[in-house]
């Protein structure tokens, strides 16, 4: 069965105000199966008010559902009754509900599930590779110690470490006169074992890698879709996952410009981008190279879980990714024009 496309209500949306009546659906934020309730168990509450025509997932979060009533009467009542109360039929948590609207079916294109491959090869990007175990459990204890006793900077959602150069979210890209000096000797070993990368026929003065961003994310923080500026790194773009697992999902836009993000590609009407996804487990290391480095939107959801093949997996409490990069010094003269800031005319 289809599952019908409730969302979370914004401010202006007609049916948001808890005081209306005129919706049969909620929206029932801090319950679902990520908090170990089950749709049927939520179900058995809400149907004390009258017949439940269905529970659904309000987004992956596995924390927000809706709850399809028969009736708007039914709806109205089990908001009043609950909203905001301690629910001792789910385990005493505070239910926070709204009525939902109905979504329109060209809204809900762009965050369909793309099923996700377990092999880089299932997604026939030219230029990515995944090498799972890259280090060892040791080495992974050894490299999180490492970064554990160096300063974090804090961002809204998340922590980075920058060496060699800073990269500046501002500009998404790095300022070539301010060097940091060398990598960290930690990720020698790292740098030593990528010189033997298989799958590598580029130029290996692409391989002297000399930036490194740490980023680090909590349970249900991901990354917007982008693509790696292309004046500011070189072919080449690695990325080791420690501690956590994630999914990366690569979209391909038609029509994109490199300054757009896949969020003003979707605005403009450019939802038809052809989407794949990739579980990257922990201690697994992945290459961006060519096409998939310099066309492809990468992009890590934020989810709390992920559902790979049959299994859903819960994302750990950090994630903690290494991206090694050689920062450029000439202009990019990759065969993507189109996305490519090197190769634009203003
Ligand atoms: O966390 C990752 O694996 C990717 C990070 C990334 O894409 C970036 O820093 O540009
Ligand atoms: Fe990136």
């Amino acid at each position: 069965m289809v599952q019908p496309r409730f969302v979370r209500p914004t401010k202006s949306s007609p049916s948001s105000n808890s005081g209306e009546s005129n919706s049969s659906n909620l929206y029932v934020a801090n319950c679902g199966p990520a908090v170990g309730l089950s749709h049927d168990a939520i179900a058995a509450v809400f149907a004390a008010f009258g017949k439940v025509n269905g529970v659904y997932a309000a987004d992956e979060s596995g924390v927000r559902i809706i709850i399809s009533f028969a009736d708007p009467c039914s709806a109205k009542s089990a908001l009043e009754a609950l909203n905001g109360r301690p629910c001792p039929d789910l385990k005493g948590r505070s239910l926070h509900i709204r009525y939902s609207v109905l979504q329109l079916p060209s809204e809900t294109q762009v965050n369909d599930c793309v099923p996700v491959s377990l092999v880089d090869s299932e997604l026939n990007i030219p230029g990515l590779f995944l090498l799972p175990d890259f280090v060892s459990v040791e080495e992974e204890q050894q490299l999180l110690a490492a970064v554990d006793a160096r300063p974090w900077i804090g961002l809204a959602k998340r922590r980075v470490q920058h060496y060699g150069y800073e990269f500046c979210y501002g500009t998404r890209n790095v300022d070539t006169k301010k060097r940091l000096g060398e990598l960290p000797s930690f990720v020698s070993p790292i740098l030593e074992r990528i010189s033997l990368f298989p799958n590598l026929d580029n130029d290996p003065s692409c391989l002297d890698l000399d930036q490194l961003t740490v980023n680090e994310y909590p349970s249900g923080v991901g990354l917007s879709p982008h693509i790696d500026t292309h004046s500011a790194f070189e072919d080449c773009i690695f990325s080791l996952s420690l501690a956590g697992p994630c999914i990366m999902e690569f979209r391909r836009y038609s029509v994109s410009t490199w300054k757009a993000s896949s969020a003003d590609a979707e605005k403009s009407g450019d939802s038809s981008c052809i989407k794949k996804a990739l579980y990257l487990p922990p201690r697994s290391i992945l290459l961006l190279s060519g096409e998939a480095r310099h066309a492809w939107n990468h992009y890590i959801p934020h989810h709390k879980i992920d559902k790979v093949k049959d299994k859903v997996i819960r994302r750990s409490s950090r994630r903690v990714s290494f991206t090694l990069r050689k920062v450029r010094n000439h202009p990019c003269r990759c065969k993507y024009p189109q996305y490519c800031d090197s190769q634009q005319q203003m």
